[in-house]
């Protein structure tokens, strides 16, 4: 089954057209055999396997060409399943098409998503088939919860409750819920986070969900990066293509920013401090990546950084300022948790200028330039990039598009230079626009010239690293 839709590839139709065996050319995936259920004998979920035949005769194809993948589970070399202290249903039967589910949270500093995927897998032999997402979104993120955690808890309940209703009652208790945090818990006080993640795993319990082992934590910023790279390029069909082409994603959440990338250049890696190459396993090969999470770099602690606010907890009667936003702006933001003042100045100056020596102080020196991103590669920008070119009608919300980074640059000229005109929109635009620049430039050292693909779903499957969190669950990705 393929995708119907394909909206950042335009040329799909046309390679299908060309190409009438495609479907042959994929890699194969086969399930064991489920097992059959002995009365009293407790036994585990099933496990998908995945068999990757290394693809032998798929002609080289430009990069916007590639089918659309249907492989689900990339699978590892090996693979042990992990320890499970619960029984599972009774396995299906072996000639029924088996329908399976995966439900992820995303933690997030701005918001708590489920993500809902349903595999189909016709029958042992065939390819489980990733049939769609259901996704939902709350406002605020956990860390908004801090000093009330069973509030935090209510909003996962009440997430829950889609999950109850998008996944049938007899594959509940077959289905793994896992939830992952980000920057938003990563920046709070150890104790506040390890109350929220308690009341997270007690509402799990509660659920008629599976709870594997570890299924409530704060996820590293490494794997945060590694996942959302593993989902753009699955779902952009370049994990298994034999070109070795993949593309990079940026990742630009509300309290950290990732890039991530497969290096072409030895030199990329070998001028890359250590702890910014991963790798793991996938399709019997081991990916080498440059990603690196940064921690404070995210759009919204960005803002607070740059009016030299971050962190400046209780100060409730400073009044942070900043060219950046409009002269005669003022209110109150929250972020984590905590209330900031902020306000423009009022009888200052306010402009694009001033306002990226402002953002510039949270980029110069921090973020490091990797050897290679003035090079080739095509990028896949998501998360608040793909917000923010849409607020600033660089690209249109439904249709997503790509962009050059100078397209950025000149859209935070013009918001920043005309602050009353875009207020309406958001009085923090200038400030974005003008952050989301200087990052790309200054930060990741992107040329000019560069094209950024900005896209928030790839046929029609969230751009987050919850789809590759899936995966990495159902097949340890071991990523090191
Ligand atoms: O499945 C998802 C998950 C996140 N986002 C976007 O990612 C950004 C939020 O990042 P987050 O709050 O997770 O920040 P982090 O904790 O990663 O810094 C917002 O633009 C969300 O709309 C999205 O579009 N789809």
């Amino acid at each position: 089954t393929y995708y119907r839709h394909h909206r950042y590839v335009p040329h799909f139709y046309r390679y299908r057209e060309h190409s009438a065996n495609t479907e042959n050319l994929l890699p194969e995936v086969s399930n064991p055999v489920p097992e059959v259920v002995q009365p009293g004998e407790p036994t585990y979920p099933q496990i998908p396997e995945v068999f990757h035949p290394a693809p032998e005769v798929i002609p080289p194809i430009p990069e916007a060409f590639h089918p659309v993948p249907e492989v689900v589970h990339p699978a590892p070399e090996s693979y042990h399943p992990p320890a499970v202290h619960q029984p599972a249903p009774e396995a299906p039967s072996p000639n029924m098409s088996r329908v399976f589910y995966g439900i992820m949270f995303d933690a997030g500093s701005t918001g708590t998503r489920i993500h809902i995927y349903k595999f189909i897998q016709k029958d042992p032999v065939e390819l489980p088939v990733l049939d769609n997402e259901m996704y939902h979104a709350v406002k605020p993120g956990l860390s908004a919860y801090k000093d009330n955690p069973e509030e935090g808890g209510n909003t996962i309940r009440q997430l829950l409750r889609i999950a109850k209703k998008t996944v049938p009652e007899d594959e509940w208790r077959r289905t793994p819920v896992v939830l992952k945090a980000t920057a938003g818990l990563r920046l709070l006080p150890e104790d506040k986070a390890s109350a929220l993640l308690k009341e997270v795993r007690d509402v799990f319990d509660e659920s008629p969900f599976f709870v594997p082992n570890n299924s409530v934590s704060i996820m590293n910023g490494a794997n945060e990066g590694v996942l959302a790279w593993v989902t753009v390029n699955f779902l952009t069909g370049h994990l298994y293509s034999n070109t070795r082409r993949t593309v990079g994603i940026l990742d630009l959440g509300g309290g950290s920013t990732q890039i991530t990338f497969l290096p072409k250049s030895r030199k990329t890696v070998q001028s890359a401090p250590p702890t910014y190459i991963a790798r793991f396993n996938m399709f019997n090969h081991t990916y080498q990546l440059y990603t690196h999470s940064y921690l404070g770099n995210g759009l919204y602690a960005a803002r607070l950084a740059t009016l030299g606010a971050l962190g400046a907890d209780g100060l409730d009667w400073k009044i942070f300022t900043s060219s950046c936003l409009p002269k005669k702006f003022r209110e109150d933001v929250t972020f984590g948790g905590t209330t900031y003042k902020v306000s423009g100045i009022p009888d200052g100056y306010a402009g694009y200028k001033l306002c990226y020596y402002e953002v510039m102080k949270v980029i110069k020196g921090i973020v490091h330039q990797p050897y290679e991103v003035k090079g080739s590669s095509i990028f896949y920008a998501f998360s608040y990039y793909f917000d923010r070119a849409v607020e600033s009608g660089l690209i249109d919300s439904s249709r997503g598009g790509a962009v050059e980074v100078r397209d950025f640059k000149k859209r935070a000229k013009e918001v920043c230079n005309k602050m009353t005109k875009y207020r309406a929109i958001s009085p923090f635009l200038c400030m974005d626009m003008t952050y989301i620049t200087c990052l790309l430039k200054e930060g990741f050292g992107f040329k000019d010239n560069t094209v950024l693909q900005l896209a928030k779903k790839v046929n029609n499957v969230e751009t987050s690293w919850a789809l590759g969190a899936t995966f990495d669950y159902f097949r340890n990705l071991n990523i090191h």
